[in-house]
């Protein structure tokens, strides 16, 4: 049977754009269908937006300015996602609503056109259709213009009362910038604890600063009801009914701004998954097997679609591998014991490999290594001390996880990567020569304790006897 194209992408995210690039790079006829702005969530309202709004923030500008400095950022990124972009790569790209008639067509209702639907084929299928917002059920919540990431960096006036639902890295990150910018932030999570994905080392250290610097926090409450107040200045503010979920005792916040942040959804609406033979998983992810193929044999999905680690690297990573198996005889597995993730507030919270916890489960520990940088010089003089590094062993010694709190954590982590993939022990760490003063040299110290600690009582004694001769 002959097709139109060797693979139909849709999605032209972090994921579908790498899949689209590598397989147009190694000499596959390649379709990318996006129905929306190139370069998907982390262009246009993730990555690029939060982080550049992190970055103003530390420099200090007028808020308005400040926001049309991040559409300005945007639009710097832009070309290297553009259609154009990916057209004189040798991409055919289409700019409409992709859905699947069976498992090798795809119908595309193109978005500047009144003609008719066009119908494409493809030997095989990759979807990278992204994820959106999880919007829960609450009392009064549709008369209300709430936000969320798709709306935040549009907002043309610092909240004044900043009411953010969510626990996890929008909240931190958007939280800590808000608050730095003068806006009175509360966080409202049903967990009591933050930063779960990360070390339970994390927590208690960045509660701590966060809620130094003016963030106050509502852990282990729940939304009941949120309902319209007074108009204020042409905005409506809004009351916020919450419940504590132990004790049932119910409070009540003003505010005039309402961000929900709690987690994402698949976005496979009229996808054709069924049309395509392709499951879902019980969160109603796209389900994969470990080479990312669906349930389909030759269609295949990485991104947020598939749900697990939904960040643009792990995208990215997912991306590799299902190129490799489109083109390649052999099936690659997408091995997450590598996964690595930042969240960007400030200090940093960066983690690399397995958790002590995960690592036990696995069975795999060795030995869980814990330093602060309270006493490392750089941190004293940059005043970053409050965080630490936490490094897991194997039980051969081998450097399996890693997470970092500190200002360049995020830039630090890349060493305990490596570390984990070439499989180095702590020796490694030590025999480095390190720059005076850099936060790295955290990690000679680590290994040093740790090779001291793992001297021998006995090997003590011949060492002393040695010396004193
Ligand atoms: C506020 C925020 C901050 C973030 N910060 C970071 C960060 O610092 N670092 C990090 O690694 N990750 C971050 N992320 C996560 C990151 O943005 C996502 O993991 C990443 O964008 C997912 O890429 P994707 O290609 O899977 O999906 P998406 O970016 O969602 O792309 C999917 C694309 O598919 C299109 N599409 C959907 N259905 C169809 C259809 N039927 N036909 C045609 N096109 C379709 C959509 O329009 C979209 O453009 C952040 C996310 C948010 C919300
Ligand atoms: N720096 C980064 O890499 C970065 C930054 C921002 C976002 N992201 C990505 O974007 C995705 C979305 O981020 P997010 O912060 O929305 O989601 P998240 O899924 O990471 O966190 C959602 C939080 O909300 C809590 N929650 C869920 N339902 C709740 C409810 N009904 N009531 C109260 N609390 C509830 C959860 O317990 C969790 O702590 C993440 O998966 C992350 O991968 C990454």
């Amino acid at each position: 049977m002959k097709y139109d194209f060797h693979t139909i992408v849709i999605g032209a995210g972090s994921a579908g754009l790498m899949t689209a690039g590598i397989l147009t790079n190694l000499g596959a006829k390649v379709a990318l269908i996006e129905k929306n702005k190139m370069g998907g969530d982390c262009l246009n309202t993730g990555c690029v937006p939060s982080k550049s709004l992190l970055y103003r923030v530390e420099k200090g500008a007028d808020f308005s300015e400040m926001m049309n400095q991040i559409q300005q950022t945007i639009e710097k990124i832009a070309p290297h996602d553009s259609v154009e972009r990916f057209e004189n790569m040798g991409v055919s790209v289409l700019k409409g609503s992709g859905k699947l008639l069976d498992d090798h067509r795809v119908e595309v209702v193109l978005n500047e056109s009144d003609g008719p639907h066009r119908v494409i084929s493809g030997k095989n299928i990759v979807l990278a259709t992204g994820s959106k917002p999880r919007i829960p059920e609450l009392d009064g919540l549709q008369r209300i213009p709430y936000l969320t990431n798709e709306n935040l960096f549009s907002m043309e006036e610092l909240p004044k009362r900043f009411i953010i639902w969510g626990g996890g890295p929008i909240s931190m990150e958007i939280g800590q910038a808000f608050g730095k910018l003068g806006s009175e932030v509360v966080i409202i999570s049903r967990g009591r604890h933050l930063f779960k994905r990360d070390e339970p080392e994390v927590d208690p250290v960045m509660k701590d600063i966060l809620a130094k610097e003016g963030i106050r926090f509502y852990l282990g409450y729940e939304p009941v009801k949120i309902r319209e107040t007074a108009e204020n200045q042409g905005e409506k503010d809004f009351n916020l009914t919450l419940r504590n979920r132990n004790t049932g005792e119910e409070k009540e916040l003003t505010g005039d701004k309402f961000l929900i942040a709690l987690g994402r959804i698949s976005s496979t609406e009229g996808l054709g998954l069924k049309n395509g033979g392709v499951e879902v998983n019980e969160k109603g992810y796209v389900k994969v097997n470990k080479h990312l193929q669906t349930s389909t044999k030759n269609i295949y999905a990485c991104g947020d679609v598939v749900g697990e680690y939904q960040f643009t690297h792990m995208g990215g990573y997912e991306a590799e591998i299902v190129s490799k198996n489109l083109l390649l005889p052999i099936q690659a597995k997408a091995d997450y014991s590598k996964a690595v993730w930042t969240t960007y507030t400030k200090p940093q919270v960066a983690h690399s490999g397995f958790t002590e916890a995960s690592a036990k489960k696995g069975g795999k520990l060795g030995k869980p290594l814990y330093k602060s940088f309270e006493e490392v010089d750089r941190s004293i003089i940059e005043e970053d001390r409050k965080g630490f590094v936490k490094i897991i062993l194997d039980r051969k010694g081998r450097i399996i996880g890693g997470t970092i709190v500190s200002n360049e954590a995020g830039e630090m982590i890349g060493m305990v990567s490596l570390a984990i993939n070439k499989k180095m022990k702590l020796s490694a760490f030590q025999s480095l020569i390190y720059a005076y003063p850099t936060k790295s040299e955290i990690y000679k110290s680590l290994a040093v304790d740790h090779l001291q600690d793992s001297v021998r009582p006995w090997q003590r004694k011949l060492l002393k006897k040695w010396l004193s001769r």
